[in-house]
């Protein structure tokens, strides 16, 4: 199914976020479910000149990365009557326009039992995006994330807020990606912070 399948004259319609959508999704929705998709792996390939780097030092924020036996935990968003619209309009300028994202169509896996798994929008940046950054070692992608900012915030603010968001909302899922991204975060911020 194509994206604008799953848009065309919807009244109703699931939003997947697993980036900075599940702590900022900054549009009106119905309701939220924590949940996961599945034959993605979430990782700290893709670049950022907007939000949180610039055109001279671009940030690291996260894509979807295809591997068939991965999952991605993230939070699903409803959208009903009018916000559908609102919410695609804003997304197209957040995430298309200034991020690079692609939307594509997953199933989502909401969490819990005797719950059914519904088709979900997704964005996502491929490897043929302009910016997209590609593979990197924890500890070139902690050092890019830490001296980099742009204009919603620090790239430091972007990965903790996600890591804290798993943490709390997901406590039994591991990210060994992003937690060993934050942790060296971490531990390079730490003599800098403490010296001040
Ligand atoms: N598409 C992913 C990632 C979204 C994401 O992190 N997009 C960036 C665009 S580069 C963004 O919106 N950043 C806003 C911010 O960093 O505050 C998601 O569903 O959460």
């Amino acid at each position: 199914m194509k994206p604008q399948d799953i848009v065309a004259g919807k009244s109703s319609l699931w939003i997947f976020g697993y980036g900075s959508l599940v702590w900022k999704p900054d549009f009106k929705y119905k309701r939220s479910k924590m949940g996961y998709i599945k034959g993605y792996k979430r990782r700290f390939w893709h670049g950022d000149s907007f939000h949180r780097g610039d055109d001279e030092m671009p940030g690291r924020v996260v894509t979807l990365i295809e591997e068939d036996d991965a999952c991605t935990w993230g939070v699903a968003f409803e959208v009903t009557g009018s916000q559908v619209e609102e919410s695609l309009k804003y997304l197209n300028v957040r995430e298309a326009v200034r991020g690079g994202y692609l939307t594509r169509v997953v199933e989502f896996f909401p969490r819990g039992t005797n719950q059914s798994p519904v088709q979900a929008l997704v964005y996502i940046a491929t490897p043929d995006n302009p910016i997209y950054l590609g593979p990197a070692s924890t500890e070139e992608i902690a050092a890019q994330i830490a001296v980099c900012k742009g204009k919603s915030g620090h790239n430091i603010e972007y990965l903790l807020r996600l890591a804290e968001f798993m943490r709390v909302s997901c406590p039994d899922v591991d990210d060994p990606h992003l937690f060993s991204i934050e942790a060296a975060v971490l531990t390079t911020m730490r003599p800098i912070l403490l010296a001040g």
